[in-house]
This record gives C-alpha cells, sequence and structure tokens, in this order.
C-alpha cells in the first residue's frame, strides 16, 4: 500500500524523518510512537501533501507528490483537522468530493458516519474541536477511497464519539478498506490491526504485527 525507502525529511536543521524504509501491507496499519517522532510527516508525504527531502515514497505504487491521479484514489485525515474556517462543512465536503470526481460515497453518507449531519451546514468557525474533528473524519471516507489515512482519529472526541469512530474503523476494515491510522490512543487499534509501525525520533524503531510490538509498547507506552 505504502512503500518507503531511505525517506528523508528535512525542515531547516530539523530532520524530522532519518532515511526510513517501511513497508505498509493490506489491511489496516496503526502508526504510534512519542511527540515529534516524525509520524504525521511521514502521513503528509504519503498523502501528497509534503515533498521527500531525500528518498522515495510509493503509494497504491504511485509517487504521491507528483501523479495527481492516486490523490484521488486515496482519503485523508489530517490532525489537527485542516477546515477552511469560512465555509460550511457541505461546501468543504462537496469541494473535496467534487475533486475526486464525485461518485461513490455522498457528501451526507460520510458525515453521517461521523454524526456530523445535524451540523454540516453551519460555518467551519463555529464548530468545536470535536465538530472540526468529525467533519474531518467524513472527508476521509467520501467517495470510493482504496487507502484511507487517518491522524489521531480519536482527538477531540468525547467517549460515545471515540466508541462510534472505532466502529466506524472496525466495520471499513472488516469490508476491506485499507486504512493507515496514527493514534497515541493505540490499545483499542491493536485489536483489530494487522500490522504496527513505531516510529520515534525520525527513525522506524520497529514494525510488524500487533503481538510482536506489544511488548515493546508496552514498555514505552504504558498508559
Ligand atoms: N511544517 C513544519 N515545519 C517545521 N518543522 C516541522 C514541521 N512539521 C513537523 N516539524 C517538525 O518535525 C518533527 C516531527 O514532527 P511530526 O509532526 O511529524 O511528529 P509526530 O510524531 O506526528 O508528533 P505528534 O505525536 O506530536 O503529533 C518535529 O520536530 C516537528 O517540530
Amino acid at each position: 500500500m505504502v512503500k518507503a525507502e531511505r525517506l528523508t525529511k528535512r525542515f531547516g536543521s530539523v530532520i524530522a524523518l532519518d532515511s526510513i524504509d517501511v513497508e505498509v501491507p493490506k489491511g489496516l496499519t496503526v502508526i504510534v510512537g512519542p511527540n515529534g517522532g516524525g509520524k504525521s510527516t511521514f502521513l503528509k508525504i504519503a498523502a501528497g501533501a509534503y515533498r521527500p527531502t531525500k528518498g522515495r515514497v510509493k503509494v497504491l505504487g504511485r509517487d504521491p507528490w507528483r501523479d495527481e491521479g492516486v490523490k484521488k484514489r486515496i482519503g485523508v485525515s489530517f490532525d489537527p483537522p485542516a477546515l477552511p474556517q469560512l465555509r460550511t462543512g457541505r461546501e468543504w465536503l462537496e469541494y473535496l468530493l467534487s475533486a475526486k470526481g464525485g461518485n461513490g460515497r455522498s457528501v451526507m453518507e460520510a458525515a453521517e458516519m461521523f454524526g456530523a449531519g445535524s451540523f454540516i451546514e453551519k460555518k467551519v468557525r463555529d464548530y468545536s474541536a470535536g465538530m472540526r474533528k468529525r467533519v474531518s473524519l467524513a472527508q476521509a471516507f467520501l467517495g470510493s477511497p482504496e487507502l484511507v489515512f487517518l491522524d489521531e482519529p480519536l482527538a477531540n472526541l468525547d467517549l460515545n464519539g471515540m466508541k462510534d469512530v472505532l466502529e466506524v474503523i472496525r466495520k471499513e476494515h472488516e469490508e476491506g478498506l485499507n486504512l493507515v491510522v496514527i493514534s497515541h490512543i493505540w490499545r483499542p487499534f491493536m485489536e483489530i490491526a494487522d500490522y504496527a509501525v513505531l516510529i520515534a525520533a525520525g527513525k522506524v524503531q520497529t514494525a510488524g504485527s500487533p503481538e510482536e510490538i506489544m511488548p515493546l509498547l508496552e514498555r514505552t507506552f504504558p498508559l
């Protein structure tokens, strides 16, 4: 699904990713690691939002920086959510869906998956943090994505919201969707993930099945 080879990203003197090699298989992959470790940078490069400084990444066999076509085949939810303040949720989701060709899951269907149907007519600037998160999650599931990237899908949600989002992810995974999820709340994802990657200090520290990397996670992030 995603293959990175000697992938490096620098921001000035900061080395966010330091020559990483990683291959994300089909299914559900969870990426964990400490603050500032490089997880979101990896997701943004895979989504085609950042250009690698060195090395390369392939997503669905394509270079996401150069190939606009691959962006139509993926869904992405950034954290913090990147939404236009002066638009309504509906306007934003409609814009994204039309950029993807307009077919597949509709704006209302995606919004309702995340309980956002009741407020998408409001302007984004009037949303709470949890409402922004819900619209940002909906955007990743518009159309017919083959691969979905979610950065911190449980952030800013109340307990019921977290349960609902976990259930959506579990169901979508079961139905064959490929997902890459970054989450500090890693335990519930370990129960359903096929693969797990620990990124810290700009390096892939370990990667494997959840069973393989759980002992290290338990020692490093015991929460
Ligand atoms: N746009 C940017 N400009 C400058 N530095 C950046 C930028 N984005 C990330 N960085 C730096 O790159 C490093 C990795 O950041 P990144 O956001 O990828 O970490 P993360 O693992 O996602 O962290 P968190 O768990 O806190 O979200 C950090 O040192 C961060 O300050």
